[in-house]
C-alpha cells in the first residue's frame, strides 16, 4: 500500500465527518475574503473617492461581525477538527494493537518494546497531523481564486507581486521536503532508539548492578541521547528555517506593494482602500502558504512514519490498519461485531479444529491472550474501574477475534513434520513428529538450545511452524493459536509473567472464580504454604512483574493460573529453573495424580518429571534424537544417560 492510498483510506474512515471538517475549515480559510473588501470600502469612504450608502459606522459594525462570524467558524472547526483526528488515530491504534494481539505471541511486535511505543504514540500522531492539516487545502484554493479575481480587477500587475512570496515559498518548501523527510526519518529512528534504551535499562537495572555496568550504560545512553540530539537539531532546524521563510514572505510582499502603492498612488490609478486590501489579503495569503507547507511537511512525515508502522504489521496487508471498527466512542452499529461475533459461532461450531480456522483469529495461548486482555483491562490496583473491564474490551476487539472454540475431548494429539527456524539464526526445531493421548505424561527433554521451547510454542501455534501440522483426533488445526487455548490447552511459559495486581487477578486473569477454584489451582501449584506467609493472602499485590515473590512463588503462580483452567492439554516449560528438587518432585505427583484425562507435555531435565513420564522425546540440534520410557532411553540414548545423571552430578 503506498502512502497516498493509506492517506486516502483513513480520510474515507469517517467520509460524511471529514467533510464537515473541510467545509468549516475552507470557510475559515475564505472567511477573510469579507472583512477585506469591507476594509476597502472603509478607507476609500475616508478618502472619498467611495460613498457606504449606510456610512462608516456601518463599515465598522459590519467588520465587527464579520470578526465575530470567523471566530464562531472557528470554534465549531476545532470540534470537527479533534473529532476527526482523534477518531483517526484511535482507529489506527486499536487496529494496531488488534494486529499486535493476533501475531503469534512470542513474535508479536518486530522491535523493542520501547521502539514499539514510539510507533503507537509518534507515528500515530503524524499520520493523524497529516490528515487534519489536508482539509486547508480547499480553502486556500478557494481563497487564492476569490482573491486573485478581485485583485487583479483592481491592478493585475500589483498582484503578481501579492502572489511573488506564494511563488518563493512553495518552491522553498519542494525542495526542502526531500531532506525534511530524510532528517525526520533519522530523528525518528533516534527517537525510537533512545525510548528503546530507556526501557531496556529499567527492565534490566539488577542486570545491569550485578554486571558492575552502569558506566558502561549509561555511556551509551549517552550517545544515542547525542544521536538524537544531532538528528533532533537538522529536523528542527530545517523545520522552522521553511516556517521563517513562510512567515518573512509577508513582509517582502508587503515592502514590494507599499513601493509600488506609492508610485501608482501618485499618479492616481489607486487608492487608499486598495492599498488596504492588498495588505490585508496579502498577510491571508501568506498564512495559508504556510498551511501549505505545514500540510507538505507532515505528509512527507506521515510517509516515514506509515514506513515505520507498516513494520510493526510483519507482512501483513497495511489496510488491516484502516479498517473500520468500534472504538470505543457513540453507539456501535448494528452488524459489526455482534452478529459477526454470532456468524463466526456459527462457523466455528462445535466440531472443533477445522471450523475453528474459520473464525477471525485470535492469538497466542493462555498465557498470551487473557494476559494481554486483562493487562489492559487491569489497573495497576484494586478492581479495574468500569469503563475498562475485560467485557467493554471484548466489545472493542470483538471484530477481530474469534470466540473461544470448543473441540470435542481430546483422544489424541498429532505434530507431524514440524519446523520451525529463527530468522535470525537459523536455529530451531526440524521435522519433529510427536503424539501425545488422553491422559498421557510427555515430557520432552535435551541439552540447553536443544530447541525444547521452540517445540512447545510452534505446537502452540506461538511460533509459526515454517512446515508440518498438527492434528487434534485426526482433524488437522489450521490456526493452532486460535486452538490452543482454554479450553483446549493451557500453557506455562519459563519465564512467568505476572502483572502489577493482586495476586487473585494474577491467577484468574479475567477467569470468573468458581468456589474452590483458585484454591485447587494453589494446591495443584503448591502454593497453598506461601498464602499464609504473604501479608494480604491472595490479595497481596505482587509489584510490577511479581517482584515482591520469590522466583519460585512466581514460577508456580504461572502454574496455578494454568491449573485454574479447565484444560485437556497441559503444556509446562521447565519449571525447574525456579523450584527446588522436592517442591517439584511435589507438584508432579499433584499433577499427576489430579490430571484427569488431560495430557500433559512437559518440558524438563528433572528425574522427578522424567520418572512420571510414560513417553520422553530427547532433542538434539532441533530433532528428535531418541524417544520412549526412561528405562529404554538409559539403555539406548547416551545424551538421555548424560542428562539423567548430570542432575546427581552437579
Ligand atoms: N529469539 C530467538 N532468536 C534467534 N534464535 C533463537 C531465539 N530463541 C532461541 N533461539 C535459538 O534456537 C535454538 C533453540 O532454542 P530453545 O530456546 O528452543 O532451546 P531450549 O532447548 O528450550 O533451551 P533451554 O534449555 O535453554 O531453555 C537455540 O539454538 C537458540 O539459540
Amino acid at each position: 500500500m503506498k502512502t497516498r492510498s493509506f492517506f486516502w483510506s483513513l480520510i474515507r474512515y469517517r467520509p460524511g465527518l471529514y467533510a464537515l471538517n473541510l467545509i468549516f475549515w475552507s470557510l475559515i480559510h475564505m472567511a477573510p475574503l469579507v472583512p477585506g473588501l469591507l476594509t476597502k470600502a472603509f478607507f476609500d469612504d475616508l478618502e472619498g473617492s467611495y460613498d457606504f450608502p449606510y456610512g462608516v459606522a456601518a463599515i465598522a459594525a459590519l467588520l465587527v461581525a464579520a470578526a465575530l462570524g470567523r471566530i464562531g467558524l472557528i470554534y465549531v472547526g476545532f470540534l470537527t477538527d479533534v473529532n476527526v483526528r482523534y477518531r483517526i488515530s484511535m482507529l489506527l491504534r486499536r487496529n494496531m494493537l488488534a494486529h499486535v494481539l493476533k501475531e503469534p505471541g512470542a513474535r508479536a511486535i518486530p522491535v523493542s518494546p520501547g521502539e514499539a511505543i514510539s510507533n503507537f504514540r509518534d507515528d500515530v500522531d503524524h499520520t493523524e497531523e497529516a490528515v487534519s492539516w489536508s482539509v486547508d487545502m480547499l480553502g486556500l484554493i478557494g481563497f487564492v481564486g476569490v482573491a486573485s479575481w478581485i485583485l487583479i480587477s483592481i491592478d493585475a500587475q500589483m498582484t503578481v507581486l501579492v502572489f511573488v512570496p506564494l511563488i518563493l515559498v512553495v518552491t522553498a518548501a519542494q525542495v526542502a521536503t526531500a531532506r525534511i523527510q530524510k532528517y525526520r526519518a533519522a530523528s525518528r529512528e533516534a527517537t525510537a532508539k533512545v525510548t528503546g534504551a530507556i526501557s531496556e535499562m529499567f527492565g534490566n537495572v539488577q542486570a545491569i548492578q550485578v554486571a558492575g555496568a552502569e558506566k558502561r550504560v549509561v555511556g551509551r545512553f549517552v550517545q544515542l541521547s547525542e544521536r538524537r540530539r544531532q538528528t533532533m537539531v537538522k529536523d528542527k532546524l530545517m523545520t522552522e528555517a521553511l516556517s521563517s521563510v513562510f512567515a518573512n514572505s509577508v513582509n517582502l510582499g508587503t515592502g514590494l506593494i507599499l513601493l509600488l502603492a506609492g508610485y501608482k498612488m501618485r499618479a492616481g490609478g489607486f487608492s487608499v482602500g486598495d492599498l488596504a486590501l492588498f495588505v490585508y489579503y496579502l498577510t491571508f495569503v501568506t498564512q495559508l502558504i504556510g498551511n501549505v507547507g505545514n500540510f507538505m511537511t507532515y505528509y512527507k512525515q506521515m510517509a516515514v512514519s506509515f514506513g515505520r508502522i507498516k513494520s510493526m504489521l510483519q507482512g501483513a496487508p497495511a489496510q488491516l490498519l484502516t479498517k473500520p471498527a468500534y472504538i470505543g466512542l457513540g453507539r456501535r452499529k448494528p452488524g459489526r461485531g455482534g452478529q459477526a461475533q454470532e456468524a463466526r459461532a456459527a462457523q466455528a461450531g462445535p466440531s472443533g479444529p477445522a471450523e475453528s480456522s474459520a473464525g477471525g483469529g485470535a492469538s497466542g495461548a493462555s498465557e498470551s491472550r487473557p494476559t494481554a486482555a486483562a493487562a489492559a483491562a487491569e489497573p495497576n490496583s484494586g478492581p479495574p474501574p468500569a469503563s475498562v473491564r475485560e467485557s467493554d474490551l471484548s466489545v472493542r476487539l470483538d471484530d477481530d477475534f474469534a470466540p473461544p472454540v470448543q473441540a470435542p475431548p481430546l483422544q489424541v494429539l498429532e505434530a507431524r513434520g514440524l519446523t520451525y527456524r529463527f530468522p535470525e539464526t537459523g536455529r530451531g526445531i526440524e521435522g519433529i513428529d510427536l503424539t501425545l493421548r488422553a491422559g498421557s505424561f510427555t515430557v520432552v527433554t535435551g541439552m540447553i538450545g536443544s530447541g525444547k521451547t521452540t517445540l512447545v510454542r510452534t505446537l502452540l501455534g506461538l511460533l509459526p511452524a515454517e512446515a508440518g501440522e498438527v492434528r487434534w483426533n485426526g482433524e488437522t488445526v489450521e490456526r493452532p493459536a486460535d486452538f490452543f487455548v482454554p479450553p483446549q490447552s493451557a500453557y506455562t511459559a519459563q519465564i512467568p509473567r505476572l502483572y502489577s495486581d493482586r495476586l487473585r487477578n494474577n491467577i484468574l486473569l479475567g477467569e470468573p472464580e468458581r468456589p474452590g477454584s483458585v484454591a485447587g489451582a494453589l494446591h495443584a501449584a503448591v502454593m497453598e504454604e506461601d498464602i499464609g506467609g504473604l501479608e494480604h493472602g491472595l490479595d497481596t499485590m505482587v509489584g510490577p512483574r511479581g517482584v515482591k515473590l520469590s522466583g519460585g512463588q512466581a514460577q508456580r503462580t504461572a502454574a496455578a493460573r494454568m491449573l485454574v483452567r479447565d484444560a485437556q492439554l497441559y503444556v509446562f516449560d521447565d519449571l525447574s529453573s525456579a523450584l527446588d528438587v522436592e517442591t517439584e518432585r511435589r507438584l508432579w505427583e499433584r499433577l499427576f495424580r489430579q490430571r484427569g484425562d488431560a495430557a500433559c507435555l512437559v518440558v524438563s531435565h528433572r528425574k522427578a518429571a522424567l520418572a512420571h513420564a510414560d513417553h520422553i522425546i530427547v532433542l538434539h540440534g532441533g530433532r528428535i534424537e531418541a524417544e520412549g520410557s526412561a528405562e529404554e532411553l538409559l539403555r539406548t540414548s547416551e545424551s538421555f544417560r548424560q542428562l539423567w545423571h548430570g542432575e546427581e552430578t552437579g
